[in-house]
């Protein structure tokens, strides 16, 4: 099956699907939640919140508060069951321990014909956020082999293959064989699609996600590389990719959708004072989500 035949959901009618959205939530900083209920609101679905922990402002600020909710999650989900909530995905992030790993297990026992979307929040540039901690970046791995869509960037992609991060982590600029390799060794983990973000070559201008799965074959797409580096730019191209595959767009369509909307979100972004502290600012440009369906 050629790439652009590769739909992941099939969006009937007027139905509205339910995506159950298993993020932090951050009173500052554009990520997690603060990106995915609206973005995919504005793709036509119901989002419901699992929310895996409460911050202040994402952690890459020097001061953050964070409120650990690991406990109250058996019981919120517990509460679905009991209320018969029905979910047509289950869409994963950040996650605060390595429990909440089990918690979207038992969503998938709830939910077994829901789609499984994991962006393995962990790491980036070498090195893995704060909170987390070496089990949870196992417990996390794991989740990853499942996903029927993982969304990995290279330092997350490292992690998850036991391969070398920290000071052997080898950056950005990597090879097509390279980025192929990665993917193929993700698929043959059992994730059936694989996004690889953020492939940066030194003196080239564009910026490349490498998409392959068990039932395509892999192919590249790129965009102009912004000389910047805004915080939330992973979570707002999962929740696009999202946004587009629920909305029944082919894999490739999704992936293009999500690239362009990032780029061009980072150059909204940038006329916005202290854009670099604020991170991504994506709300001018709802319409282009909504135009999706
Ligand atoms: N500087 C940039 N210029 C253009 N697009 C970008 C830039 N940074 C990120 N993107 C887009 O957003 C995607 C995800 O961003 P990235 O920062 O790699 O994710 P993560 O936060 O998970 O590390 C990239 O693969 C790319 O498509
Ligand atoms: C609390 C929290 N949520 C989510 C993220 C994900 O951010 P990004 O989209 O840059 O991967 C981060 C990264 O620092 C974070 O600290």
């Amino acid at each position: 099956m050629s790439e652009a035949e590769t739909h992941l959901y099939q969006r009937e009618g007027a139905y509205i699907p339910r995506v159950a959205a298993v993020h932090d939530l951050c009173g500052y900083g554009k990520c997690s939640l603060g990106v995915a209920i609206p973005v995919l609101s504005a793709a036509g679905c119901d989002v419901c919140p699992v929310p895996t922990g409460l911050f202040s402002s994402h952690t890459a600020f020097p001061g953050w508060y964070m409120h650990d909710t690991t406990e109250i999650l058996a019981d919120y989900l517990n509460a679905w069951k009991g209320i018969g909530v029905e979910i047509d995905a289950v869409y994963s992030g950040f996650l605060g321990a390595p429990e909440q790993v089990d918690r979207i297990r038992d969503l998938y026992a709830m939910y077994p014909n829901a789609l499984r979307v994991v962006d393995p929040v962990m790491a980036d540039h070498g090195k893995v956020y704060p909170t987390y901690t070496p089990e949870l970046c196992d417990a996390m791995a794991e989740l990853a082999c499942g996903a029927d869509v993982l969304t990995p960037n290279l330092t997350e992609a490292a992690i998850i293959l036991g391969e070398p991060i920290g000071e052997d982590w080898g950056g950005t600029d990597i090879s097509d064989e390279e980025a192929r390799r990665l993917v193929d060794a993700l698929i043959a983990k059992g994730a059936k699609h694989v996004v690889l973000k953020g492939i940066q070559r030194a003196g080239e201008s564009c910026i490349r996600n490498f998409v392959g799965g068990a039932d395509c074959e892999t192919f590249e797409v790129h965009n102009e590389y912004l000389p910047y580096m805004l915080h939330g730019t992973g979570d707002l191209y999962a929740s696009c990719l999202m946004a587009a595959v629920m909305a029944g767009r082919s894999l490739e369509e999704a992936v293009q959708f999500a690239g362009d909307f990032v780029h061009d979100a980072m150059l909204v972004s940038a006329e916005q004072p202290d854009f670099r502290d604020r991170g991504v600012s994506f709300e001018p440009l709802l319409g282009k989500v909504c135009e999706l369906l």
